[in-house]
């Protein structure tokens, strides 16, 4: 415990000194969603393998950087991709990044992903707010409990903030953007759903399924912070008909369509938190 606590400091430390002013918002960018670091205005740009115990980003459409800098007015950190279990990395590889931000003094968490449509409603392009989540990952507590960021056992009944929801709904309605709502399954991957796997994640009330999210989630919300989590619907899993097959590359160009309505719905989201 000691020695993962003494890494969270050496980068919490490194990354203090490397950003200007006291960010209370992250945001974790998913595959395709990078550009909306793009619209950070001043930045400061922190390649990952700059940063100590960080990880690479390895995943297609995740370009590996930490951005600071000012989104709808406020200070924000943004990973510009992310890490998943199934690169291989370790769970607390996976969400080290979600306690250095704790340390920063981040009492906010965005986080997207591209995730498959379940819910047989939802078309590519959607964009689906998370309003709970189902846990098919290992779970990143696993292990001793590390006291200095939360409890043994944390509360998940309200993992995603209803507060936050219901800005987006209004910033969405504003803007007359139409979004789903819903709730997001979390796989290892990386192989995608076989149909009979969406349709028994439909039955037992998944809308969305992905391979991310999950695990940075349980971390910010075992630390106290604040979680919002949307994710663009890249591919509609539910079509069970032989002919489709999800090659992955349709999901990086849905998610790069939806990346700029994403913006103006972070954008705004982050002005009023
Ligand atoms: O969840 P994000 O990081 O958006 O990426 C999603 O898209 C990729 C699969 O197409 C997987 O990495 C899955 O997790
Ligand atoms: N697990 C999973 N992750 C995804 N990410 C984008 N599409 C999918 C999908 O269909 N399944």
């Amino acid at each position: 415990m000691d020695k993962m606590n003494d890494l969270y400091d050496e980068t919490a430390a490194y990354l203090a000194s490397r950003i200007v002013g006291n960010p209370k918002t992250a945001i974790i960018l998913g595959s395709g969603l990078g550009s909306l670091a793009d619209q950070i205005e001043e930045a400061t740009v922190i390649p990952y393998k700059e940063i100590p115990n960080f990880m690479s980003s390895t995943a297609t459409g995740h370009k590996g950087n930490l951005i600071c800098g000012k989104l709808g007015g406020k200070l924000v950190l943004a990973m510009q991709g992310r890490f998943h279990y199934y690169e291989g990395y370790t769970m607390q590889q996976v969400t080290f990044p979600v306690r250095v931000m704790k340390l920063l003094g981040i009492e906010n968490l965005l986080v997207s992903n591209a995730a498959g449509g379940i819910n047989n409603t939802f078309k590519v392009g959607d964009l689906m707010i998370i309003r709970d989540h189902i846990n098919m990952m290992p779970n990143p507590l696993i292990g001793p409990n590390n006291e200095q960021f939360g409890t043994r056992f944390p509360d998940m009944t309200r993992a995603y903030d209803r507060e936050f929801i219901g800005y987006m709904e209004e910033i969405a309605t504003l803007h007359n953007i139409p979004l789903k709502k819903g709730v997001y399954v979390g796989l290892t991957g990386p192989s995608y759903e076989t149909p009979s796997e969406y349709a028994c994640y439909g039955k037992v009330g998944g809308d969305a399924i992905g391979m991310s999210t999950v695990p940075e989630v349980i971390v910010a919300r075992h630390a106290g912070i604040r979680v919002f989590g949307m994710s663009v619907i890249t591919n509609e899993g539910y079509h069970f008909a032989d002919d489709f097959v999800n090659d992955g590359t349709d999901v990086i160009k849905a998610a790069d369509r939806a990346a700029s309505v994403m913006t103006v719905l972070f954008k705004e989201l982050v002005a009023r938190i």
